[in-house]
């Protein structure tokens, strides 16, 4: 079992077997940290013991502190965290049978439970400790990182994360600022690059509909297809227009204003639709695609994971293959694609985003700031909706921006 789990990726992507359970590196120590992990057991965070309301968050200064278990590991001491629906989502249980499934994929955890649980998917600090195989980075590189759903988060003074998950952060940011681009970046990066087939060599001039343009997923997709050459249209709320424009929108409709498919119906069509809404969009959006032009409809809004924790594991993942299959072959004959879109941890796709951002082309679009006494609040504002951008709460101190 240890000899499958060390067969993990490098950052290139190559398999590789080495040493297990490499706790530190002793040869290593170029410069000195501040605050040494290795003598450190306990850490402060924020955890749930049960799923529910925002009252099962629970602050603790006794978490168990992250180890490095496989050579390609790193911890990371976190100055800030960005929040996301699925933080308020897992909170309060969605994905628990696919995230315990991914945990712990045969069923080698004694306890029988993923609590206590930490939240918090995006994450900005500076590397602490790594395992031997970590090549690319070392103590004391600031980096940034999305948190895949299955690994503790950085609701915590410290998170563990492999190296291929991890890219060295925007000199030109903050901390603060960078914790609010991770997790939409590899998102948006994985539906638009991965599933739609875009790139920066062939966006000139595509047309592309993003449904749902004014929160996290939203304003970063904007910018990335703006600055590689596309003609983006976005639906979002009247409120939200002037918002979305300054982010680069070429044109806007206002979803509020009633149906928003007949305005949009009455546009050129489009090459590429992202769709971070969902609920009845399928129902009309496909038709407003290039017909047998290999235009495709992304959705980020899948039942996917309704799907596994209703009916578990193996039936969820087969009504769900079913479900897509039958769609898209359904739209396919009406000449387009319909696909599914789903975040993918990627260092290299952050890499990628971190040079755009440093080149000035993205900006991080923090909304609210909590501190890291605040974590409650800033759940209950990422509950409430209506994102301008991202929630970020600062934890750790020693940050630039701290
Ligand atoms: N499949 C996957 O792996 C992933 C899925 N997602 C999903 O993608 C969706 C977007 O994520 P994210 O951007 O982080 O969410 P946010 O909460 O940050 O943003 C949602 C935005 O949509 C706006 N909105 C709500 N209803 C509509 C509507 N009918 N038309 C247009 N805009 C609308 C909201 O503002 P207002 O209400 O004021 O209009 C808000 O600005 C979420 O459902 C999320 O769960 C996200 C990441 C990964």
């Amino acid at each position: 079992i240890d000899i499958f789990k060390a067969c993990l990726p490098n950052r290139k992507g190559v398999f590789h077997l080495s040493k297990l359970h490499v706790v530190s590196r002793p040869g290593n120590q170029r410069r000195q940290l501040r605050t040494s992990s290795r003598s450190m057991t306990v850490m402060p965070a924020w955890v749930i013991d049960k799923y529910g309301s925002n009252d099962v968050l629970r602050f603790t200064r006794n978490a168990s502190f992250p180890t490095i278990n496989y050579p390609n590991e790193v911890i990371i001491k976190v100055f800030a965290a960005g929040l996301n629906p699925l933080d308020v989502g897992m909170r309060a249980g969605y994905g628990s049978a696919t995230m315990s499934m991914q945990r712990d994929p045969l069923g080698m955890n004694q306890s029988g439970s993923e609590f206590p649980l930490i939240l918090g998917r995006d994450v900005s600090g500076v590397v602490m400790e790594c395992g031997l195989d970590v090549k690319y980075f070392r103590e004391r590189d600031e980096v940034w990182a999305a948190i895949p759903p299955w690994k503790q988060g950085s609701l915590a003074e410290f998170v563990v994360l492999s190296a291929n998950e991890i890219s060295l952060k925007p000199k030109s940011l903050s901390h603060t600022e960078a914790a609010a681009l991770p997790y939409v970046a590899a998102t948006a990066w994985s539906a638009l690059v991965n599933t739609g087939g875009l790139n920066k060599d062939n966006c000139t001039n595509k047309r592309v509909l993003i449904l749902g343009g004014s929160g996290g997923v939203g304003t970063f997709a904007i910018q990335m297809l703006k600055a590689w050459g596309a003609h983006v249209t976005v639906s979002c709320s009247l409120n939200a227009e002037r918002f979305v424009r300054e982010l680069g929108a070429d044109h806007t409709v206002d979803y509020t204003a009633g149906p928003v498919e007949e305005p949009l119906r009455a546009l050129q069509k489009f090459d590429l639709i992202l769709d971070n809404v969902g609920g009845d969009t399928e129902r009309w959006a496909l038709a407003l695609l290039k017909p047998w032009s290999g235009a495709k409809y992304v959705t980020l809004v899948t039942p996917f994971l309704q799907n596994t924790d209703r009916l578990g594991l193996a039936d969820g993942m087969m009504k769900t293959a079913v479900t897509v299959g039958s769609k898209a072959l359904k739209h396919l004959m009406n000449g387009v694609h319909y696909r599914w879109g789903f975040f993918a941890p990627s260092g290299p796709a952050l890499d990628e985003v971190r040079d755009m951002v440093d080149a000035g082309q993205i900006r991080p679009v923090v909304e609210e700031t909590f501190s890291f006494s605040q974590v409650p609040a800033a759940m209950e504002k990422v509950e409430k909706g209506h994102a301008r951008g991202k929630t970020v709460v600062q934890v750790g101190q020693g940050g630039d921006d701290l």
